[in-house]
């Protein structure tokens, strides 16, 4: 087992030279959570009228005290064109341009109406300008609304549409290929046959792809056939092809040798990693390959612990897990040379790992709030010592 290239040196290897890609010109729609590629301003000045921030009556303050004759209205669309004058009053709707002439609004519930004319029955508005939204009280056309690299959220989205923008420059979405390999598989809601399973990884990987940033293909399952498995791979047409299993030694684990029939650049096969060990890495043309193995966990943790970093390098977005130190509830044998990674549940105690890790346990996975990280080597581990874990939990939440 000596001689594996520790997970740190090929995850710094496979992140080298990896940055954000291109930006392009994308509809408001399309634009949530992606970075943006410059800066925002405003086009247009918001509000662009003064407006009334109540329902109520526009006036002049210097005539709360009485009796005021109405001589229009203005609602939001319909403003009233005229220009308000002494004891006049129109009536007005949030949202409405406030008339010229008018400088604070009563609230209705504070106006006594009688046909045409009006009056102040309560304390009346606090100061002059009450209830009036000024024109550009938000921003104003030339502001600086937002810098480039933000990752956009819901408000910066309104915030554009609101400043003039129907589209956005943004980085775009880095594409994967998943090509899933193997003879025994059938696509999820099938009935598998004899020696059939299910093919699950792809959408396992599939949803924590798209929640780094990508946008993923799958050209569906591809047979334990070289010429199969090459052609799907020739086809890809993609930042990122992820394989899924195949990766190991057996004699139809092909993704290694078909790889090297392209002429594939392979930078690292087989990694100190538990589980995920086959984990392979190279160049298809300028296309970065990732080969997972098969196995769900195995596969789970090591698209985790490589893929989801390159792509959210790719996607312009920051790239760490969510990393918590916690205490261990029991203690841990030695470590071998692989870093591994237990799945566990939270206690009130600390991190519990699960009594069984074998890296085919689907159920356990999903019930995984953490993954306790074992260095290559680690010593043994007492209960109550502190270790680092990914929260599992906490990366489903944010993403
Ligand atoms: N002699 C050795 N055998 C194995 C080694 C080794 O070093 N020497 N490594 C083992 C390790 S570690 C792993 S992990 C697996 C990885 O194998 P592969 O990447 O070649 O994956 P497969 O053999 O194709 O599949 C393994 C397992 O996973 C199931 N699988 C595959 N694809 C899917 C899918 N899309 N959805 C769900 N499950 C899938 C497959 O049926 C197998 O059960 O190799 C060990 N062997
Ligand atoms: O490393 Mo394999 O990934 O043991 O299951």
């Amino acid at each position: 087992m000596t001689g594996l290239l520790p997970f740190e040196t090929a995850l710094a290897r496979l992140l080298e030279g990896a940055a954000p890609l291109p930006a392009e010109t994308r509809p408001l729609d399309d634009c949530a959570g992606r970075m943006l590629a410059a800066d925002v301003a405003a086009r247009l000045t918001r509000p662009p009228f003064a407006a009334a921030a109540m329902d109520g009556y526009a006036i002049r303050w210097d005539d709360r005290h009485r009796p005021w004759a109405v001589v229009g209205e203005s609602a939001a669309g319909h403003g009233w064109a005229g220009t308000l004058g002494e004891a006049q009053a129109v009536r007005i709707f949030t949202g409405a341009p406030v008339p010229a002439g008018a400088d604070v609004i009563v609230v209705q519930e504070e106006v006594a109406r009688d046909r045409d004319s009006a009056r102040m029955t309560g304390d009346g508005p606090p100061r002059r300008g009450a209830h009036i939204r000024p024109a550009g009280q938000d921003f104003a056309a030339g502001d600086q609304l937002i810098p480039a690299g933000t990752r956009l959220a819901p408000p910066h989205l309104g915030l554009a549409a609101a400043a003039g923008h129907g589209e956005l420059p943004v980085v775009r979405r880095p594409r994967v290929t998943l090509i899933a390999t193997g003879d025994e598989l059938v696509p999820p809601g099938a009935t598998p046959g004899p020696g059939q399973i299910i093919s699950s990884n792809p959408a396992m990987l599939t949803a924590l792809l798209h929640s780094a940033g990508a946008v993923v293909s799958d050209p569906g399952l591809i047979p334990d056939d070289r010429a199969a498995l090459a052609a799907a791979l020739a086809a890809a047409d993609a930042d990122l092809i992820l394989t899924i299993g195949g990766a190991s030694v057996g004699d139809h684990d092909l993704v290694v040798p078909v790889l090297n029939d392209l002429g594939a650049d392979l930078d690292f096969w087989k990694i100190a990693l538990r589980p995920g060990k086959p984990l392979l890495a190279g160049r298809l043309g300028s296309t970065r390959v990732l080969g997972l193995p098969g196995n769900p966990v195995s596969a789970f943790v090591t698209a985790l612990l490589f893929a989801v970093p390159l792509v959210s390098l790719l996607a312009g977005r920051a790239h760490d897990l969510p990393m918590e130190q916690l205490a261990l509830t029991q203690p841990l044998p030695a470590n071998g040379p692989r870093r591994d990674h237990l799945r566990a549940r939270r206690t009130d105690m600390g991190a519990e790992p699960f009594a069984r890790q074998d890296s085919a346990l689907l159920a356990l996975l999903a019930q995984a709030e953490l993954l306790i990280i074992r260095p290559a080597h680690a010593p043994p581990a007492a209960a109550g010592d502190m270790v680092d874990c990914i929260a599992l939990d906490r990366f489903h939440i944010v993403s």
